[in-house]
């Protein structure tokens, strides 16, 4: 897959306080690559690197097809953390003066605007005006003047955060269509469920640096270990007991079990106690989000690299 954008050892220290370290990667064509990482973790300084708001320390940024330093903004479609319209101009003006600043075709704009405000369940308020909107409803204007353009390069900076779950799910879907359509995806979240849904790699953050990168399936191969959830009233104790059992959780009457890695599951069940009481048993691996609240607090420290890709499909 071609390679669209490429970030090399970026670095940014504020104040003496290094803020991000050695962050590379890279975003190919087609493809959904998200920056994870919790609060201060350095996904926006890391962006607003990357779209030039401020310059690295450390490191550089390339756009493929485009000399080394230059960003293209015409081929860049960007919805920055901080929303923001002019509160007093009207929807379709809006977009349409975004369009314009990219020296998009204005009769075409219109046209994808309407489709959008469609979509996005916003038809009729082309004439409304930004202040009239709700918060959500100012978000989905902005995302769609952050694609109206047809843009190579999408760069979303936590694009679910504020909108209701009928919503993020309208924008996780769009999302998925320009990916498939060839746009190059960059979003940051820490809203994990959204991120497993849709990425096809990431990159984890934890305090400025990266903890984990690669595709969805090579991280949940070595990260996700597996846990099995028990119905039935057990002593934590006799859980605990059980080979390859790292941790027990109880609430009531059912228990998690997180097991070691490479657990090997056929073999692991014969060896679960006779006296267990079992109403109901699965196993499942560990979400995105449970790894990531491990690397976070340090249950899991990380460091893995991978390479390769998956395709859509
Ligand atoms: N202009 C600035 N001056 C000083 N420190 C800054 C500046 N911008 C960001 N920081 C610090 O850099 C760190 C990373 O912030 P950043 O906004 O990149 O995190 P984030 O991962 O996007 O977090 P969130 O999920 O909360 O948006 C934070 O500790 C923040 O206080």
């Amino acid at each position: 897959m071609q390679t669209i954008l490429t970030v090399e050892g970026l670095g940014k220290t504020f104040k003496h306080n290094r803020i991000i370290q050695d962050i590379s990667f890279e975003v190919r064509k087609g493809e959904i690559m998200a920056i994870l990482g919790p609060n201060g973790a350095g996904k926006s300084t890391t962006i607003r690197n990357i779209m030039g708001i401020m310059y690295p320390d450390e490191g550089f940024v390339k756009f493929h097809h485009h000399p080394l330093g230059e960003i293209p903004r015409h081929t860049i479609g960007y919805l920055p953390e901080e929303r923001g319209l002019y509160k007093n101009v009207k929807v379709m003006e809006m977009i349409l003066y975004l369009a314009e600043l990219k020296d998009y075709p204005l009769r075409k704009a219109r046209r994808r605007a309407l489709e959008y405000l469609e979509k996005f369940k916003l038809e009729g308020k082309e004439k409304a005006s930004i202040e009239e909107l709700s918060k959500g409803m100012g978000q989905k204007v902005q995302f769609i003047g952050a694609v109206i353009h047809e843009p190579d390069l999408l760069i979303l900076d936590e694009p679910f955060s504020g909108l209701d779950p009928v919503s993020q799910e309208v924008f996780k879907q769009e999302i998925t269509e320009l990916a498939d359509q060839g746009t190059a995806i960059l979003l940051s979240s820490h809203q994990m469920n959204m991120v497993e849904e849709v990425c096809d790699r990431l990159f984890m953050i934890h305090q400025g640096t990266k903890v984990i990168d690669g595709t969805l399936e090579e991280v949940k191969n070595k990260y996700a270990n597996f846990k099995c959830t028990v119905k039935g009233r057990n002593d934590a104790a006799l859980l605990e007991q059980v080979p390859s059992v790292q941790r027990v959780e109880t609430n009531g009457d059912t228990s998690i079990l997180y097991l070691a890695q490479d657990v090997h599951i056929p073999s692991w069940l014969k060896r679960l106690p006779d006296e267990m009481n079992v109403s109901e048993l699965t196993i499942d691996r560990i979400s995105l989000h449970e790894i990531f609240i491990d690397v976070a607090t340090g249950r899991h420290a990380g460091n893995g690299t991978f390479e390769g890709g998956r395709e859509r499909g």
